[in-house]
């Protein structure tokens, strides 16, 4: 509790366009607890589906609702939606602490979840709900992360024929981590750094740079702006204007964790 991991996982410090504040936006899921109910909840789906359907794949398992198990695991979900928020909270007090500061507002979203309505369950990878429906305790906008040089746009929308209730998340990698860097690989890790992060303050806690983390791994924040609008998916109301982030940074070459372990046993 009160650390964010590592990957993708970041805290971004920017600007709101419309009134200047400072934001703090702190990106990461449900880490360890959510991986474990995963596999475990995927062991009984697959306990159902030899059962059931034992035609279907084994990625295809699913948990039918209306049985204990299908409750028991919807209810470990809703758990684990209170961890991941507890988290993110805990890490905005530890900095608003440290700052010996105020909050003027805060809100949070969640992506990558299952959300219901109803009898109908959406799996929404690679989106975030809009609809209120899907998240009866929003009390905010919601966000949409781009790149770490990109502005993090705040958003709000309805259902529409086209959106189901959900905008996407983010911009989604462009291809993946090992493609990106061989893709790279004329050039050295600090070239490609200094490249992507001009004017920007960005920190890896390990002190290694993860280029697979830079703008370029992701797809262009231009386009996916403008499938937003000419697909109406949802309204931009503001959007925070980037100072810059922390991240582990590259975890392969030098994993705090392992460094923390070498300084209890000393
Ligand atoms: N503002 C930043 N956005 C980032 C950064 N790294 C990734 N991203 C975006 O967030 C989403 C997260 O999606 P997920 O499915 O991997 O959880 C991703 O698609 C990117 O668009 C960053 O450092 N800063
Ligand atoms: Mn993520």
């Amino acid at each position: 509790m009160g650390t964010q991991g590592d990957g993708n996982h970041f805290l971004f410090v920017g600007k709101s366009k419309n009134t200047g504040n400072t934001m703090l936006v702190t990106h990461h899921g449900s880490r360890a607890p959510g991986a474990a109910l995963y596999d475990k909840g995927m062991k009984v789906a697959n306990r159902f589906r030899q059962e059931i359907s034992p035609e279907t794949l084994r990625e295809n398992a699913w948990i039918p609702f209306d049985t204990d198990e299908g409750k028991a695991y919807w209810e470990a979900l809703q758990l684990i939606r209170t961890w991941t928020k507890e988290n993110h909270t805990n890490i905005h007090d530890a900095v608003l602490n440290k700052l010996g500061t105020e909050k003027l507002d805060r809100y949070w979203n969640e992506h990558n979840f299952v959300f219901r309505d109803g009898d109908l369950f959406y799996h929404a990878k690679g989106a975030t709900p809009l609809d209120d429906k899907f998240m009866p305790d929003i009390t905010g906008p919601r966000l949409i992360p781009l790149n770490m040089s990109e502005p993090v746009l705040i958003v709000q929308g309805k259902t529409n024929e086209r959106n189901l209730g959900f905008a996407p998340h983010g911009a989604g990698r462009n291809f993946s981590r090992t493609q990106h860097k061989k893709s790279l690989a004329h050039k050295t890790v600090e070239e490609i750094f200094d490249e992507e992060t001009k004017g920007l303050d960005i920190r890896f806690f390990s002190n290694e740079i993860d280029i697979s983390e830079l703008p370029s791994a992701y797809k262009s924040a231009k386009n996916v702006r403008a499938q937003i609008e000419e697909y109406g998916l949802c309204e931009v109301l503001d959007e925070v204007m980037p100072y810059g982030c922390i991240m582990a940074g590259d975890v392969g070459k030098n994993a705090p964790w392992n460094k923390k372990k070498k300084f209890r046993k000393a």
